[in-house]
């Protein structure tokens, strides 16, 4: 038996009196790419955001590679992380690839992808420039090294974002609606991208409507329905052989 690579138990979260996650658990395998689907306002991003206390649950436990997060109670009730360095680690260690890039504009792509290495993680510089132009050469996209951001379309911009996220060398990638900022015409790029990274053995929690890439690339895919999960499985069972109503209707677009 391989040793998770993620571990979410029982997450609760809530705004104001809305409780989102009423206890969503997953657990991701070395390789594993985890699909959440479900429909708009299900807490698909709530719950992917908590794993990397972007936001902070109520209730829960998250266990990194075997290592159980010491996460402290804050005065308002949520569970945080204990120190800003334990944070830190979490963030590099789950690196996530975000539906609007989120890449500083003020630095070139190179900066964008050694930025967090050089500082988060203590990398050399050279060493750091070397590793980021491996990604990008693993993105397809060598030769934008010097541009800034605003001279690449979106789907190199997400290109960018991905080869960031792997300059970290997580143990899990997120992706919160990689696609769902781009033109239609950009999809394609960036999916090609994931599913290269699936076929290398990367582990990948991913929120998406994209139900072609869940039903292909991943090795299990999430139905959450307000704030609970549905259905999960292999995507042959959940998304051939969906049981409840409600998936069968999202499915056939009659849940948005
Ligand atoms: N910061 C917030 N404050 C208050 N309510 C929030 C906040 N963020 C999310 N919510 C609410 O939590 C619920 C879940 O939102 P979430 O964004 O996780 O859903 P989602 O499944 O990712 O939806 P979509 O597919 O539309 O992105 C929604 O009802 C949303 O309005």
């Amino acid at each position: 038996m391989l040793n998770p690579k993620l571990i979410v138990r029982d997450l609760h979260k809530r705004y104001g009196d809305h409780e989102v996650l009423k206890g969503v658990s997953l657990t991701a395998q070395p390789g594993d790419v985890i699909s959440i689907i479900g429909s708009s306002g299900s807490g698909k991003s709530t719950f992917l955001r908590c794993i990397n206390l972007l936001e902070r649950p109520h209730e829960g436990e998250i266990i990194v590679a075997g290592e159980s997060l010491a996460l402290r109670r804050a005065k308002d009730g949520m569970l945080a992380a204990a120190s800003p360095a334990q944070l830190q680690r979490l963030r590099a260690r789950l690196a996530m690839v975000f539906q609007h890039f989120n890449l500083w504009s003020h630095l070139t792509v190179l900066d964008n992808i050694i930025e967090a290495p050089v500082q988060v993680l203590g990398v050399p510089r050279e060493a750091a420039l070397a590793s980021a132009r491996r990604y990008l050469d693993l993105v397809g996209l060598v030769g934008v090294e010097d541009r800034y951001p605003a001279h690449l379309s979106g789907g190199q911009q997400q290109r960018v974002a991905i080869a960031r996220a792997l300059a970290m060398e997580p143990e899990v990638m997120l992706f919160d609606e990689p696609t769902s900022a781009l033109d239609p015409e950009r999809v394609g790029e960036v999916l090609k991208v994931m599913q290269a990274l699936a076929r290398d053995g990367r582990t990948m929690v991913v929120v998406t409507h994209e139900m072609a890439f869940a039903r292909e690339v991943s090795s299990q895919v999430i139905f959450l329905h307000q704030g609970r999960i549905e259905e999960q499985g292999h995507p042959a069972e959940v998304l051939n052989r969906p049981q409840s109503e409600r998936l069968q209707q999202f499915l056939s677009g009659r849940l948005k």
